[in-house]
């Protein structure tokens, strides 16, 4: 399947990289912004943490922005050799002795480092804290959902939303907006520090940055373009493996496993290759930018040495004022990182909330009745009609009524195709009508709470789903409260005990993903008792059409009959042996009931069940 395509393309495909964006950008940047707002209700409960990680945020920049004062300093004080300096820095220590003065930059670092540990563990909380809780907001929002949401946004895509997206806000929220706040501060604060130490080499680093902005940021924005285009070529070789991981047996029974395997290599080559150029023009962007710091550097340090030698700056200042260009040039670069991440966080906090404010289309009643005890349930289709939403314009049910008795057993035949699915997906609320309405004991099932309905259907997919868990776990997932007993007693009356008997670790067996350890009648079977167990007075049973052996047959019509007693019962029926033991037929055709009764009635009226009847004879 090509969900996995889905995935992978998903994020990355729509996300720019986390090169530094560049002001033509900024417009664009600034709109997608405002996404991170809806992160803030999520980010509201743990506000103490945030403000804490602020204080902390600016007590370490602060720090940061004194060391080079202290550090100036002492040059001017003759690294320690005592006395102290007249016209010692602005704010500087000059009143202190000469080994003081290393104990206070001794102490000055150690309270940067705690700070800056203490900083980094409070965001990364809050960081860590909020994504989780958005996952889980967006996971239980999706479960809510009808099928429809389902047909136009893919599981894989879901999947990649909830862990990539996820992941880069987590990026975002834990670490690149406290490191964006601190490098702004210490850019701001090292341009102020800078200017108050030497105006004259501060206008002149000023026009240094200018001049070196303009290249760098072309080729930013190359690296930029480069870096996405790596991605989607990411993406295009882990949608390939995806499709053919979950078409393993296809693949091997045809042996096209080396072709598979070359296939991905090539894209694999092509991500490569295209990786290899986004790191060659990154390569010489780091040239760049470290030849343009150290050059300026240099330039400022040597105007800054003749300055000394006329006696117009100090020695100290000289150095301290280098230290904040660092600091500054330091700064810089992270906040170009920093937007970059945040642009593509920002991105992907939206996709999140999309899937956050996605309203189901069922909507839930307003004001449901407590749920009814009834020993059996009867249920009326009145006048039921339904076109799928994708197809609008097509009546995949066309004025159905039915009345099925309490207690009563029913089955669904007909062509493939003809709307049997369908009368199940709308008794499970799944779709609602387009007109019409069906009631369950006299009740319109759109009056009832969502959850109630569906915990009175017990339904038995035709490709029955097996999770990964035990036997046991498995069945138990149709009461998640029975005991181990009930499980075995279920197992039993469903024909399934004694082939789990069998399995290796009996009812403690892992079933593997995706079950590809059972067969389609041990799968059936294990669902039949999945439906036992839950108890529910309303049986919907799908049966499988893949060809059971007789043997497979018997055992898993052993577990309906025992899945029926007592339970009003639909089942979509594809075989002889199970219409004769339902009470009545009902044939549907084109999306209508065009015949009912029972199997000796129908075959006798030769009607659309008599003929389906003679081919599976014949057969
Ligand atoms: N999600 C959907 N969106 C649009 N059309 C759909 C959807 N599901 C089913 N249909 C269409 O509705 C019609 C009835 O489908 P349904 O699955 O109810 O048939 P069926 O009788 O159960 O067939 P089968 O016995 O092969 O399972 C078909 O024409 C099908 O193509």
């Amino acid at each position: 399947m090509p969900k996995t395509a889905n995935t992978a393309r998903g994020a990355p495909a729509a996300v720019p990289d986390g090169a530094p964006a560049m002001p033509a950008d900024a417009a664009a940047g600034v709109r997608r912004l405002s996404a991170l707002r809806g992160l803030l209700p999520f980010l509201r409960p743990y506000c103490s943490r945030v403000v804490l990680a602020f204080v902390l945020l600016c007590l370490g920049s602060a720090t940061l922005l004194a060391m080079p004062v202290v550090f100036g300093d002492l040059i001017d004080a003759g690294f320690g050799t005592g006395g102290t300096v007249e016209g010692a820095l602005p704010g500087g220590i000059g009143q202190i002795g000469g080994d003081g003065r290393f104990v206070a930059l001794f102490v000055l670092a150690l309270f940067w480092a705690v700070v800056v540990a203490a900083r980094y563990y409070a965001v990364s909380w809050v960081g860590e804290r909020v994504t989780a809780d958005l996952r889980c907001a967006v996971y239980a929002r999706v479960l809510g959902q009808s099928p429809q949401f389902f047909e136009t946004l893919q599981t894989g895509e879901v999947l990649s939303r909830l862990s990539g997206d996820a992941t880069l806000v987590q990026t975002v929220v834990g670490s690149s907006v406290s490191m964006g706040l601190r490098s702004l501060f210490q850019f701001i604060g090292g341009m102020a520090m800078l200017a108050v130490t030497s105006v004259h080499l501060f206008a002149l680093i000023c026009g240094l940055m200018a001049l070196l902005a303009l290249p760098i940021a072309a080729i930013g924005r190359r690296v930029r373009a480069l870096s996405r285009e790596s991605q989607d070529r990411i993406a295009d070789a882990s949608a390939l493996a995806g499709e053919i991981l979950n078409a393993m047996p296809t693949v091997q029974a045809f042996a096209q496993e080396e072709r598979e395997a070359r296939r991905f290599a090539e894209r694999t080559e092509t991500s490569f290759r295209t990786a290899l150029r986004r790191t060659r023009v990154r390569a010489l962007l780091a040239a760049l930018i470290i030849a343009a710091v150290m050059g300026t550097i240099v330039f400022v340090l040597w105007i800054g040495a003749r300055q000394v030698q006329a006696g117009t700056l100090s020695l100290g200042e000289l150095g301290a004022f280098v230290l904040y260009a660092g600091l500054v040039a330091g700064a810089a670069g992270t906040l170009a990182e920093v937007w970059g991440e945040v642009m593509r966080a920002s991105g992907a906090a939206e996709r999140l909330l999309e899937l956050l404010q996605a309203e189901s289309a069922i909507r839930e009643a307003s004001a449901p009745p407590p749920p009814r005890q009834a020993a059996q349930v009867g249920i009326v289709f009145d006048h039921v009609s339904f076109a799928y939403p994708a197809r609008p314009g097509v009546r995949a049910l066309d004025d159905i009524c039915l009345e099925v008795a309490p207690g009563e057993r029913v089955a669904l035949v007909g062509p493939s195709g003809a709307g049997k699915t369908t009368l199940f997906q709308l008794l499970l609320r799944f779709y609602d009508v387009s007109a019409g309405g069906i009631r369950i004991d006299g009740e319109d099932i759109r009056a009832l709470a969502l959850r109630d309905l569906r915990r009175g259907i017990a339904f038995v997919p035709q490709e029955p789903v097996i999770f990964s868990a035990s036997a046991l776990e498995n069945i138990r997932y149709g009461r998640p409260t029975a005991s181990d007993d009930e499980v075995v007693a279920a197992a039993q009356a469903a024909a399934a005990d004694a082939f789990i008997a069998r399995l290796p670790e009996g009812y403690a067996t892992f079933l593997g993903e995706r079950s590809t350890r059972l067969s389609g009648g041990q799968r059936q079977r294990i669902a039949i008792a999945r439906a036992i167990l839950g108890g529910a007075r309303l049986l919907l049973l799908d049966e499988a059409t893949s060809a059971l052996d007789a043997e497979s047959e018997a055992l898993v019509q052993q577990g309906l009959a025992a899945a029926m007693v007592g339970r009003t019962t639909l089942i979509i029926a594809h075989r002889l042996a199970t219409v004769q033991q339902v009470d009545r037929i009902v044939v549907i055709d084109h999306g209508r009931i065009v015949e009912t009764g029972t199997a000796a009635d129908l075959r006798r009226q030769g009607g659309l069940y008599a003929r389906l009847a003679a081919l599976q004879l014949e057969s």
